[in-house]
């Protein structure tokens, strides 16, 4: 066994096995504290909120609760390996929301048998939750999953694997292509993966300004074009009128390459192909379409990224969704809509043509970082990003009718 794989078991199962638990926020030693948090005292405000409904959020946790809700399906790059294999990443999601975004998280495992059986399942639950973070769902199942829940429930629901790495891709591709010296508009952009992440990391990229007719996407029998018959109606919308078949010919003299598919499918002699200054996205987890190391020596006017945090140029959805539900909470969002994902795209990619911290620096074990080739997104270990991402989102949550209360007063106004 490798040092690395023992590392990270170990790290999982002690002391204790896991990465979470619940703590409580109010005193319980006396009899008197007892009497206030159970049984008499506990019946005020029950009473309170069967009289008003919105009182659940004064006198629970409910406000500050996400569910993280997977079943296994997509597990990071992994595959569909079933409920109990995805825990070990929803608790490392729910890690992720408490570290960075003081968000209490819980993981939610579903087994089931039809997709109709996982959509009861949730709304059934939703309304003890501030948010629910869909996470590691396959697709086209994760699409129906989540319009469907949107429609039943009236807090946040958002795929994170679609959303959340789509946000993050647009912030640091926006980036990327100014420091190429490309235009968005221009661009031509080949998407290795046409599942949950794939599609909605293209139609972001189109509203901030990417060609539909520009983008080349593959799944895993090659190039998605008008006369496939076998193509879902989400891959349809991605079916280039093309007599091109292959990744060699679509990436020939491409601009970008996001890879949201699996590892190793990415050949520095592929890469070899693409224009002048390229830019390539390999965000499968946990091992890139391409090494880093080996696109680095293939070419050196490259902007390379991944998903994972041991090389410079992160593009993983950690960027995202703590901050957003962040938000979306505070002002009690009924959901997240295109303006707040929109808002956070921007204000992610501000942050990064900032100067860094000393903290980032350090943490990052790096003696500088400024805006360029090697840092094109922020760190997530940033202390700025929770402030910045949460009031952009929570400001366009006001300002596009579905937040249900106002900004809070001075609200992150320092921006972190
Ligand atoms: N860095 C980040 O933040 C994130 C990274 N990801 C990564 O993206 C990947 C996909 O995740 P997700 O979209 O949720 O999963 P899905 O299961 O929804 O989609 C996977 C897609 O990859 C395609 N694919 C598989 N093998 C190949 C191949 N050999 N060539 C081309 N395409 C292939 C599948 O094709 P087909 O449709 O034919 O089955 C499918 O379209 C994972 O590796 C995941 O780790 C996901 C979310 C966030
Ligand atoms: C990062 C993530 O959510 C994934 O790879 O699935
Ligand atoms: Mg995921």
């Amino acid at each position: 066994m490798t040092d690395f794989r023992q590392q990270a078991l170990d790290y999982h199962a002690l002391p204790v096995p896991g990465k979470i638990s619940i703590e409580l926020t109010k005193p319980a030693e006396t009899v008197r504290d007892l009497a206030l948090a159970y049984s008499p005292g506990v019946a005020e405000p029950v009473r309170a909120i069967a009289e008003n409904p919105d009182d659940v959020y004064k006198y629970t946790a409910k406000g500050n609760l996400v569910a993280v809700i997977s079943n296994g399906t997509a597990i990071l790059g992994l595959g569909n390996l079933g409920p109990m294999a995805s825990k070990p990443v929803m608790e490392g999601k729910a890690l992720l929301f408490k570290r960075f975004a003081g968000l209490d998280s819980i993981d939610i495992e579903v087994t089931h048998r039809t997709t109709q059986d996982f959509i009861n399942t949730v709304a059934s639950i939703a309304n003890t939750f501030g948010g629910i973070n869909l996470e590691d769902i396959k697709a086209p199942e994760c699409f129906e999953i989540e319009k469907a829940l949107i429609e039943r429930c009236d807090i946040p629901v958002f795929h994170d694997d679609q959303h959340g790495t789509a946000i993050v891709t647009s912030a640091g591709l926006l980036n990327a292509l100014a420091i190429q010296g490309k235009s968005i508009e221009k661009a031509q952009i080949v998407c290795m993966g046409a599942g949950a992440a794939a599609i909605a990391c293209m139609e972001l990229l189109i509203q901030c300004g990417a060609q539909r007719e520009h983008i080349y996407m593959l799944d895993s029998k090659g190039v998605i074009h008008t006369r496939r018959t076998d193509l879902n109606e989400y891959k349809m919308l991605f079916a280039n009128n093309t007599d091109k078949r292959t990744l060699q010919e679509v990436i020939t003299g491409a601009d970008v390459f996001v890879g949201v598919s699996g590892p190793n499918l990415l050949s520095a002699d592929d890469l070899r192909l693409m224009a002048d200054k390229p830019i390539v996205f390999a965000c499968s987890n946990p091992d890139p379409e391409i090494h880093p190391d080996i696109a680095n020596s293939a070419r050196d006017d490259l902007i390379m990224a991944t998903g994972r945090s041991d090389y410079p140029n992160q593009v993983n959805n950690v960027l995202c969704f703590p901050f957003i539900f962040r938000g979306a909470l505070d002002v009690r969002a009924s959901a997240i809509n295109d303006d707040m994902k929109l808002a956070a795209v921007h204000a992610l990619k501000d942050l990064a043509r900032e100067p860094v911290p000393e903290s980032v620096l350090t943490a990052a074990s790096v003696s500088a970082l400024s805006f360029g080739k090697d840092y094109i997104i922020p760190k997530p270990m940033d202390p700025r990003l929770c402030g910045r991402v949460a009031r952009a989102v929570a400001i366009a949550a006001v300002e596009s009718g579905v937040a249900r209360i106002d900004l809070p007063e001075n609200y992150f106004v320092e921006g972190g």
